[in-house]
């Protein structure tokens, strides 16, 4: 993710404190609390807009609690009895009555931690993985998917509603609110997983006090909630793919063995060697069977260490590739200073949509291309392309190039904004591979625009933004509403962010004397993490 210095804000954070502040007693300002908190979150600047309240529960009293819905980041959202207090539970699912303890203040609602379950949840369901109640991947597992999918879509209506302004009745009139796309795989959908490898074991409370003792041995596995130094093992992930799965268990059934002297790096002493352990899925371009890429991240240079861990992962007929990034920095980050090929290939492929992309360790791709492949289909159908190859494509956050890509076969040209250098490199390398002639990419951050950006791009018919969590800076809304391109396909991995920009694009920006010019037209929750609290939307927007 690209460092966005503070300056950036300045635009942006006289604009937040027009998100509106309902009473704590209406549900809709509960998401609103927590989205504010992620707009705040996403723009370091921002002043604080809490609302005193009268009441407020103290730091470690208990409530006796029931959870009503799900809210932004998937947490529980519940209200004190009498009083109708905010309250935002981490696990806290739909129905559930618990005993909560208050941990900590936050705007115009209080955090609690679940103590105890009083009334089990509505549409509970068993959650097949044995790590789902304490690993910090899957928060709503034990929820069945149609209550997950139920939850998303009413996330978004409301951040809609409160945060982009859209009254209820121009997006039902107007058929506005699409309802979400479910994803037909709701398990091992993941082409990606990075696992840490660390010292001790960690294990939850509740097995400590059924006697287990985890801090004796070296994990493997991921980060315990909120924890940068705690990791929980894990033999199997329910997210990652079959073939992942089985190279984790055979990495896990040896590299404790004493005679490969493996020492994993500890993140408080900076010693040990072995950091993290990437899995990437990928497909064979012709035979279509799976492509494993095994990614050895370690401190320092040493291939003989890693031998007989090669040696065991390239057993596998679907391994094709086990590369070596060396990190030796302090840092925690996956990305090392320097890349070795150990076994087979340099990067593995997948197909999206028909083209080739070419995956090296360290680039971007969708994590669940299944649903990437829903999720395209859905933006290709909101650019409205005519097909006459005559029209122009702007296509911002364009990551690796996959969507402008996708659509470069059927539009005169294709130009790409990016900031990661080598996202560009392999933007242009994809187009390649795929003989896309028609786009160009560019690397540079959208966040820095001036007053030069479009001199080298005609005006686009069709503009694609595809922003990451924090959405767009304000500098590329003025950008956007001075071009008037007929289109803008809006696809966005953070509601709350998508609902403030659409305010923007839409009803302007009142404190700057910003006029808007689009009008939103449909707005698609697309669910492409099952089992996670994230939401991507597409939405369409025309020049009015
Ligand atoms: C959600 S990803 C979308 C990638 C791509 N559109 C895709 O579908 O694969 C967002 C992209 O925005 C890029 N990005 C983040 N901040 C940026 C900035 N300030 N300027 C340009 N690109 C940025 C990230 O590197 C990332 O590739």
């Amino acid at each position: 993710m690209a460092i966005i210095p503070n300056q950036c804000f300045r635009h942006l954070r006289i604009t937040l404190p027009r998100i509106p502040k309902l009473p704590s007693s209406s549900f809709s300002s509960l998401s609103c609390s927590l989205a504010q908190e992620d707009l705040e979150h996403t723009h370091p600047d921002s002043p604080n807009t809490n609302n005193p309240t009268s009441y407020f529960p103290k730091r470690g009293q208990t409530l006796e609690l029931v959870c009503e819905s799900l809210a932004f980041k998937g947490k529980g959202l519940c209200k004190v009895t009498d009083t109708g207090f905010v309250v935002m539970c981490d696990r806290a699912l739909p129905g559930e009555r618990f005993i909560g303890r208050v941990t900590r203040k936050k705007g115009n609602y209080a955090e609690v931690t679940k103590l105890k379950t009083i009334t089990p949840p509505r549409d509970v369901v068993d959650a097949p993985c044995e790590y789902a109640l304490y690993c910090g991947g899957c928060k709503t597992q034990n929820l069945s998917y149609e209550a997950q999918i139920r939850a998303k879509e009413e996330q978004v209506r409301d951040l809609v509603i409160h945060v982009g302004r859209f009254s209820q009745k121009e997006l039902e009139l107007h058929g506005i609110m699409k309802p979400i796309v479910p994803c037909d795989i709701q398990f091992h959908y993941r082409n990606k997983m990075e696992f840490s490898f660390g010292p001790n074991k960690w294990l939850p409370k509740e097995l400590l006090l059924e006697g287990h003792n985890g801090s004796e041995s070296y994990a493997l596995g991921l980060h315990a909630p909120g924890f940068f130094d705690k990791i929980l093992n894990v033999d199997k992930c329910l997210l990652q793919t079959g073939p992942a799965n089985k190279v984790l268990e055979a990495i896990q059934d040896c590299w404790r063995d004493p005679q490969f002297c493996l020492s994993p790096y500890n993140v408080r002493s900076h010693l040990g060697f072995l950091k993290h352990l990437m899995l990437r899925t990928g497909r064979h371009v012709s035979t279509g069977l799976p492509e494993v890429m095994v990614n050895f991240v370690t401190s320092s240079y040493k291939p003989e260490l890693l031998k007989p861990l090669v040696d065991k992962v390239a057993s596998f007929p679907e391994v094709v590739s086990v590369v070596n990034n060396v990190n030796t920095s302090v840092g925690n980050t996956s990305v090392g200073e320097e890349e070795h090929t150990l076994y087979g290939k340099s990067s593995i492929a997948e197909i999206l949509r028909g083209l080739t992309f070419q995956i090296s360790a360290n680039s971007f791709f969708q994590t669940n291309t299944h649903q990437a492949e829903v999720l395209y289909k859905l933006i290709e159908e909101c650019a409205g392309i005519r097909g006459d190859g005559s029209e122009v494509v702007l296509d911002l956050f364009c990551g690796t190039g996959t969507i402008g890509l996708t659509l470069a076969r059927s539009v005169r040209h294709v130009y790409g904004y990016e900031v990661v250098p080598q996202a560009i490199t392999d933007a242009c390398l994809n187009a390649k591979i795929n003989d896309i002639q028609n786009a160009t990419f560019v690397q540079g951050d959208l966040n820095k625009i001036d007053e030069n950006f479009g001199n080298n791009f005609p005006k686009p018919d069709i503009v694609i933004s595809d922003p990451n969590r924090p959405g767009m800076h304000m500098k590329l809304i003025k950008f956007l509403l001075n071009l008037k391109a007929p289109r803008i396909v809006y696809v966005s991995c953070n509601p709350a962010t998508c609902a403030r920009d659409l305010d923007y694009l839409c009803h302007g920006v009142t404190e700057q004397n910003i006029e808007g010019c689009y009008k939103l037209k449909s707005i698609q929750p697309v669910d492409m993490f099952p089992h996670t609290p994230h939401i991507e939307c597409v939405c369409l927007l025309e020049l009015c």
